[in-house]
């Protein structure tokens, strides 16, 4: 069964100031019945590596060290305490112009550093409308996820484009058809590919929170605005811990 999980994405957003709602969720996580994972500002990292809840970062570099200003590696962020670095999030996609190789090696780069990749992929709102959803999808799982990723290193976010920051949600069953067909996919390719964790991503909250857990090969949630303060993002989690699957 794979491992459910809540895990936020705090985006560029988060001050010193903002350590405050981190420990609230930390405190919370300790108590939880499910996997809790953070992913702040890097610049945060190691203020938060502590705390009673698991640290991941936002993106890394594939290469370990070198001359690449501004950059920061998977080695540099384990030091600092990450876990966990989410790849391919869309918004690194369409802002920084990442390819699914682009992905793949800063997966490999995360697994060489021991950080479990967050690998994220999804569908524009052109590709769903003109009906290319899941080859979309077939793509960038073939693309993105590197033939080294098991269970043990790799977590799935399927974050439609369309929903990320709209409060739009696909229906239940939008998401069940693309989440059965990732699962499909995994099985196909690797031994283990009924034990990864596939999260859904695109305006969780805690009021539709229940009804995507519900959903078949939904493992958890990577939860963007609604995870920045402990008051929305602690009652996603029991939503997740309540979830009957
Ligand atoms: O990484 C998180 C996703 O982009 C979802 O963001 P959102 O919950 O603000 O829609």
């Amino acid at each position: 069964m794979p491992r459910k999980l809540a895990a936020g994405n705090w985006k560029m957003n988060g001050l010193r100031a903002d350590l405050v709602e981190l420990k609230a969720i930390a405190d919370h996580a300790e108590g939880a019945a499910v996997d809790v994972l953070i992913c702040p500002p890097a610049t945060l990292i190691a203020a938060c590596a502590d705390m009673t809840v698991t640290i991941g970062a936002q993106d890394c570099h594939t290469a370990e060290s070198g001359a690449h200003t501004g950059d920061l590696s998977a080695e540099m962020l384990a030091d600092a305490g990450a876990k966990a670095v989410i790849t391919g999030h869309s918004e690194r996609r369409a802002d920084h112009g990442e390819t699914d190789a682009t992905v793949a090696e800063k997966s490999e780069a995360a697994y060489r550093a021991n950080l479990t990749a967050v690998i994220c992929i999804g569908e524009t709102l052109a590709q769903r409308e003109d009906g290319t959803t899941l080859s979309v999808i077939d793509a960038q799982l073939a693309g993105s996820v590197p033939d080294s990723a098991s269970a043990a290193n790799t977590v799935i976010a399927y974050e439609p484009v369309w929903a990320i920051g709209t409060g739009k949600v696909p229906t239940t069953e939008q998401i069940a058809e693309v989440h059965a067909h990732i699962r499909e996919r995994l099985t196909d390719r690797f031994a283990d590919g009924a034990e990864f964790s596939v999260l859904y991503g695109g305006s969780v909250k805690a009021s539709n929170a229940a009804e995507i857990f519900a959903v078949d090969h939904v493992d958890g949630a990577l939860v963007g605005g609604a995870s920045l303060k402990a008051a929305d993002f602690t009652p996603i989690v029991d939503a997740l811990g309540a979830a009957d699957r």
